[in-house]
């Protein structure tokens, strides 16, 4: 069997998807994967960031569309904006046009985690949202599904996210809410399954 290369990148304002990202890369190790953290670049200047109190940025390198094709795999963190992807996201998507003109990301596989601030507030439309860029590159997604985290994604104990489509949170006004333990825990174990999941095949 083949390692696969395994990449989780990221855009974040206030936090959130940097702490379920660090979740989703404990679940990789815990099943004895290895992975790399990116962020993909910040579209807003840096006075309207600090307008809107965003948080310091992750430590992370931030990723060009050349680095993609020297992955198999990656899981993108994606904070909702308007019900749908945001468009730092979406920029740095449309940034990936010479690759697909290659076929350079063709039959890699990538799944999805994501915040919102409030319920309702778009996390499988967010994910929906992403799947044509996916389908357009020809990049296999890979669901959280129900077989990992059934029993935490059934819970009805307490308010939280995460569905068949992606590990998620609500992130509250501004980043007010950090993700809950059961949400962290949905998030290890969609890390969990997407190594189990991608670890089977032969690159
Ligand atoms: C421009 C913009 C639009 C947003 N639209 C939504 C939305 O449609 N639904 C929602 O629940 N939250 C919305 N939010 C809140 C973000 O989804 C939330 O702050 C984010 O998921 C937190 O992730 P982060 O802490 O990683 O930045 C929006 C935030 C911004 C800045």
């Amino acid at each position: 069997m083949s390692v696969p290369k395994v990449a989780i990148i990221i855009h974040t304002t206030f936090g959130t998807i940097h702490k379920l990202a660090e979740a989703e890369k404990a679940g990789i190790e815990k099943a004895g994967g290895k992975v790399d953290l990116y962020q993909i670049p910040e579209t807003l200047p840096a006075d309207i960031l600090a307008k809107m109190n965003a948080a310091p940025k992750p430590d992370y390198p931030i990723i060009t569309p050349d680095k993609l094709a020297e992955y198999d795999a990656f899981l993108l963190g994606i904070p909702a904006a308007f019900g749908a992807i945001p468009s730092q996201w979406k920029s740095f998507l449309d940034s990936t046009g010479q690759i697909w003109a290659t076929g350079g990301l063709a039959g890699k596989y990538a799944g999805v985690f994501v915040s919102t601030g409030g319920q309702g507030g778009g996390q499988e439309v967010t994910t929906i949202s992403v799947l044509s860029t996916l389908v357009h590159h020809g990049i296999i997604f890979v669901p959280l599904g129900y077989t990992h985290a059934l029993e935490q994604q059934g819970s009805l104990e307490e308010v939280h996210r995460g569905s068949p489509w992606a590990a998620g949170a609500f992130s509250g006004h501004g980043g007010s809410r950090k993700p809950s333990e059961l949400e962290f825990e949905i998030a290890r174990r969609q890390g969990v399954g997407f190594w189990n999941t991608v670890s089977k095949v032969k690159f």
